[in-house]
């Protein structure tokens, strides 16, 4: 059904940043009109659904720049260790457990975290990437899958697994990009392949990079590079390429970033959790990087509330460079939003203008916490929280409103994940 939303608050995030108060015209899954007053023809009347936003902030849905969706199974799984015994002595081992079905209901689970707190977009790696790419089917919220690639003797079998979640699941809402899982967990000559399979493919490749000085010591012990340098000299910035963390790198690599017009994921609350430290990001900005935001998991940040995230993100870069006015709360939802679409390549989403698709989250502006507004840019940022997000609408879609989702059924939801943590907790 077609939507009128009337008189409300409208943060575009456009190119001049404009800050509306009108009508927002949505036909066929796009942004057909925004206007100061919208009126219906009456052989329209019948079949547009008409939201009353005068106490409602419009923004742009937020887009998780890299997450693992199907490990929401594992939040507070193990928590207060450092990057490297975390994923090795528990993750890992924990995830040898996780059966498809397991990892269908967990992807279900994040979704449904995201879509409440006005998340329309997320940029996922992790296995069994198709019954991730099924629940994001299933729910209507938008995703940019990768299966996660290392080197061993299944290296080839998870090769083949993203050609065929590329056939099978691109679509309008669902890219599919390679997702080699790092530097330390890949071969070279892996890095190497997937760099060329994505430029036959035509797409995109993501993964983590410089996260740990660990991941940074040890390729200079192996390679005598930076981990960028590796990246860059195997092939995988030739393509569409999303480097996430990214918070041990030197100047140079921020130029090689720049360059070859790499864009960055932000994730502070994982890089701070697992004691990795925080990312130049304000250097990256300034040599002309692109930036977006990222959650990491539930089991590393312990949600994938975005909202949040680009809270701390903001607090985060005016404390280390104890400058305030380095990024606005503007800047940072762009971050959020417009960058992250640029960052996968989606031109189409991301901004509220005419033409773009209706991925659209609605604030309450009136609640206690939101109020009084003389800013509603930084109200959004800086005391926006998930109890805020009155409705979230992809491609026209509304998939969460007034508390309720409307593609995933609640209850089956809490018990199917009950009954996996019993599993799990008498398993692992
Ligand atoms: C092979 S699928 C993806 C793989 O990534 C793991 N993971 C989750 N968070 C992080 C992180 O911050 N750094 C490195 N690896 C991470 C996840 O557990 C999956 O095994
Ligand atoms: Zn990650």
């Amino acid at each position: 059904m077609d939507i009128l939303i009337k008189n409300t608050i409208i943060i575009t995030c456009n190119t001049q940043n404009e800050v509306l108060k009108g009508d927002i015209l949505i036909k066929n899954g796009k942004i057909a009109r925004i206007a100061e007053n919208i009126e219906l023809s009456i052989y329209e009347q019948g079949s547009v659904k008409v939201i009353e936003g005068k106490d409602l902030i419009a923004i742009p849905g937020l887009i998780n720049a890299h997450t693992h969706c199907g490990q929401t199974i594992l939040r507070s799984f193990a928590d207060d260790m450092p990057l490297y015994d975390w994923l090795f002595e528990k993750i890992f081992p924990a995830e040898e457990k996780l059966t498809k079905e397991m990892i269908y209901f967990s992807s279900l689970l994040g979704i449904a975290e995201m879509l409440r707190s006005g998340t329309t977009m997320f940029f996922d790696m992790y296995f069994h990437e198709d019954m991730t790419a099924k629940a994001v089917q299933q729910t209507g919220i938008k995703a940019v899958l990768s299966r996660g690639l290392q080197t061993d003797e299944k290296e080839d079998i998870r090769l083949d697994e993203t050609k065929e979640l590329f056939y099978n699941y691109s679509s309008e809402r669902i890219k599919v990009f390679f997702g080699p899982h790092s530097i330390y967990t890949c071969s070279y000559n892996l890095l190497e392949k997937v760099a060329h399979l994505a430029q036959e493919f035509k797409t995109g490749v993501m993964i983590h990079l410089s996260e740990s000085e660990n991941e940074v010591n040890g390729c200079y012990e192996k390679y005598d590079m930076s981990p960028v340098k590796l990246c860059s000299r195997a092939g995988l910035f030739d393509t569409i390429c999303i480097a996430a963390h990214c918070v041990y790198v030197d100047d140079e690599d921020i130029e090689i970033l720049s360059e070859k017009n790499v864009s960055c994921v932000y994730n502070p609350t994982s890089n701070l959790k697992l004691g990795n430290g925080f990312a130049p990001v304000h250097n990256m900005i300034k040599s002309g990087v692109n930036v977006a935001i990222g959650t990491d998991s539930a089991a590393s940040n312990n949600n994938l509330n975005m909202l949040e995230e680009i809270h701390i993100a903001s607090l985060l870069e005016k404390g280390i460079y104890r400058l305030p006015d380095i990024l606005n709360a503007q800047q940072i939802l762009k971050m959020a939003t417009t960058n992250a679409a640029l960052a996968a390549g989606i031109y189409n989403t991301g901004v509220l203008q005419e033409g773009f698709c209706a991925d659209i989250v609605l604030l309450k502006a009136n609640d206690f916490n939101m109020l009084p507004c003389y800013n509603p840019i930084s109200n959004v940022v800086y005391s926006s929280n998930p109890s805020n997000v009155y409705a979230t609408i992809v491609d026209g879609q509304i998939l969460y409103m007034d508390g309720k989702l409307f593609t995933i059924d609640e209850e089956a939801l809490v018990r199917e994940i009950k009954s996996i943590e019993k599993f799990l907790k008498e398993s692992v």
